[in-house]
């Protein structure tokens, strides 16, 4: 009990001192308020009258037009900022509001739309169910009734009689039928009763039922509400949006912010001030939706997040700390992932895979296991939607879903080690630890030694019906989505990737090893279509290529590349050379075939598009103390505006020209 207790109060304590924001911030609100308001009033009246629930308009831009008390200053001039259907107060350059991070919430609402779509589908073929079991049930308890009379009639004479208790023994069996069923899904016998209850009650009654329950949402890292605004206005199915922050200025500002947007947003969201992982934890499989968007890393989040979601549940999850999970610090991403990255081409990717089987590993601690719907690398965080769902049986399986990854240092050339094995004969399943090493220790192409990484998630990461829809339902409906245009390139890019195959290769990667001149990609993509193996682009990186072709494949395709495409003598034992002296076991077909190329290249359509601004980014967490280093991760454009805001004098960059990237860094983004 003393531990306990002493702990949330640690944590409580800390979630006081960690309300970083500077002061000059909390103060630029305070004004910002009193600048939105209007005419007579305090603020909260104010911001009221500029919402809908006023006059049920559209909230109207008054900065500026507060009447008496001190005139904002140049920096403190509030704006509202609206984005899709919500509004917010914006003050000059705002800590917490991030532009590039439209992309990433507009995602999210596309998601919970399929997710809410796919509610409803659920809850109709349960309803269905539910239905023929009830009417199952029925006949069989007519049958019974029958045969119940006849078996009176008939005495003791049935018994033991085949043929004839063969009439009986089926209603008999009939019954059983039923009783299993109901024990399967529903031990309380609640599901019959339900059942029963949508056939009784009146018309209305039924037609209501056929609508499956309002989602639950909680934002679990809101600050000034902006995601669980848009959520509770965007889309209809959700019901309620519990946005919680630890952080006091973040909650009052968007306490703020929901009244600033009228009738919907007050009557669904409500601010929370409280450290999340408690808040989570004491709410025990109560959320439909459970999104974490956290500064940096969500590995402290997990535990709670997996437990709180209700069953199906829709975890969505943002991790911003790239660099630890491509493999800047290999330890650090193991302590907070259990896993460790590989500086491969594939980070990326192999950041998504790391991501999920941590979530893998949280779930399965409480019989609960995950299956991805949407993996994304964008920009410069990695986002996972995946649903939880409880099954004591079904996590037998995660060793199954997870790999080690053995990387060699000389020529990048991977494999992958699964943890565990599942075996299925005459119908029984078997589940076992994997069978390995799936490599020698050399490499067999250059000789070099691996590395090893992970364990990763390596079973696949979107779900494709769910892609196709959500690809349908954003064209449709392009104009609620103001990043439509990035949105619908992620999407296309991830709707042609294989979704069997982890990782990727990196045909420029390839070519400098051999220190040749690539062949474009639609050559190398037919010459492995040709060799009777699938290809397919990554949405994670453009010159990514996913592949089910071995390596040894892949690495034949080059050597005949080269063949014909001669590359310079060079000394030394580099691995390319190495790779170079062995003659390729096929003999690559170039022709050019059309199902190499991507379809949506094909027609036009973009799947990668440039950012729109320089220093597209994630922001330094909230409060955080700017000094010449942030210049190289940020931009001095960005920094210095920030400083500027505060009343602070600008940073000198450090290095030549402005916000170039430190060599560190450098490194990560190749
Ligand atoms: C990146 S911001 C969230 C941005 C927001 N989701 C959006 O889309 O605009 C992260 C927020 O998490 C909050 N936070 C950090 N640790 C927390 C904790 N343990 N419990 C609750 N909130 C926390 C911070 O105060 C900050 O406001
Ligand atoms: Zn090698």
């Amino acid at each position: 009990t003393i531990l306990a207790s002493s702990g949330s109060r640690g944590l409580i304590r800390g979630a006081q001192r960690s309300s970083a924001w500077p002061e000059v911030w909390s103060l630029q609100v305070r004004r910002g308020v009193c600048g939105v308001g209007v005419e007579e009033g305090g603020e909260e009246e104010g911001v009221m009258a500029g919402g809908e629930e006023a006059d049920g308009k559209k909230p109207q831009h008054r900065a500026g037009k507060k009447k008496g008390g001190p005139p904002p200053g140049p920096q403190a001039e509030p704006t509202i900022l609206r984005e899709g259907e919500a509004d917010i107060l914006l003050h000059g350059n705002d800590v917490f509001y991030n532009k590039a991070q439209i992309v990433n919430r507009d995602l999210s609402i596309a998601v919970l739309r399929a997710f809410a779509a796919k509610r409803q589908e659920e809850h109709e073929e349960s309803l269905a169910k539910k239905a023929s079991r009830k009417s199952k049930g029925a006949s069989a308890v007519n049958g019974k009734e029958n045969g119940g009379a006849q078996e009176e009639s008939a005495s003791s004479a049935v018994e033991g009689e085949d043929a004839k208790t063969s009439v009986s023994g089926s209603e008999v069996k009939g019954e059983d039928q039923g009783v299993e069923m109901k024990e399967e899904t529903s031990p309380s016998g609640k599901a019959e009763e339900e059942a029963a209850a949508v056939v009784a009650a009146p018309v209305e009654a039924v037609l209501e039922s056929k609508i499956a329950k309002p989602l639950h949402v909680l934002e679990a890292l809101a600050a000034s509400g902006l995601r669980a605004l848009r959520y509770a206005k965007e889309v209809e199915q959700v019901g309620s949006v519990v946005a919680c922050d630890n952080d006091k200025v973040a909650v009052e500002a968007c306490e703020r912010n929901i009244r600033l947007n009228g009738k919907v947003a007050l009557a669904k969201v409500t601010a929370n001030h409280a450290d999340s992982r408690i808040y989570m934890l004491s709410h025990e499989k109560e959320f439909d939706v459970v999104d974490l968007d956290p500064y940096g890393s969500p590995s402290i989040f997990l535990d709670s997040a997996v437990q709180s979601l209700s069953e199906g549940g829709l975890l969505s999850c943002t991790a911003t700390d790239m660099a630890v999970l491509c493999g800047n610090n290999g330890e650090v991403c193991y302590s907070k992932y259990g896993a460790y990255p590989l500086r491969g081409k594939y980070c990326h990717e192999m950041a998504l895979r790391i991501l999920l089987g941590s979530i893998e590993a949280h779930a399965n601690r409480y019989k609960r296991h995950i299956v991805p719907v949407l993996s994304l690398s964008v920009d410069f965080y990695v986002r996972v939607f995946v649903r939880v769902y409880t099954s004591a049986s079904a996590i037998k399986e995660s060793p199954s879903k997870l790999s080690y990854v053995y990387q060699c240092v000389g020529c990048d050339t991977y494999h992958l080690q699964p943890v565990g094995r599942v075996a299925t004969r005459q119908g029984s399943t078997r589940y076992m630890p994997g069978t390995g090493p799936v490599i020698s220790p050399d490499c067999k192409q250059c000789g070099k030694h691996h590395n090893m990484g992970g364990p990763i998630w390596s079973a696949p990461i979107h779900d494709a019906d769910w892609v196709d829809g959500m690809l349908r339902s954003v064209t449709a409906m392009k104009s609620r989505y103001p990043a439509y245009n990035k949105i619908h390139s992620i999407l296309t890019g991830v709707s042609e990737e294989l979704n069997d195959v982890p990782l990727y290769v990196s045909l420029h990667s390839m070519s400098a090893t051999l220190k040749c001149t690539p062949p474009s990609a639609t050559l190398f993509r037919s010459a492995v279509v040709n060799a009777g193996y699938r290809i397919s682009g990554s949405h994670a990186n453009p010159l990514g290529l996913k592949t089910d072709a071995p390596m040894e494949v892949l690495w034949d395709i080059m050597r005949c590349w080269v063949k014909d495409h001669p590359v310079k003598e060079n000394s030394g034992e580099t691995p390319g050379k190495v790779i170079l002296t062995k003659e390729p076991e096929i003999e690559a077909n170039f022709k050019k075939v059309q199902s190499a190329t991507s379809k949506a290249l094909a027609s036009g359509v973009a799947r990668f598009l440039p950012n729109p601004e320089e220093f597209w980014g994630p922001k330094p967490r909230a409060g955080r103390h700017l000094t010449s280093k942030h210049i190289a991760s940020y931009g001095a454009a960005f920094v210095n505006g920030t400083l500027r805001a505060e009343g602070k004098p600008p940073i000198e960059s450090p290095a030549a020209g402005d916000g170039a990237p430190d060599a560190k860094r450098q490194k990560v983004d190749e």
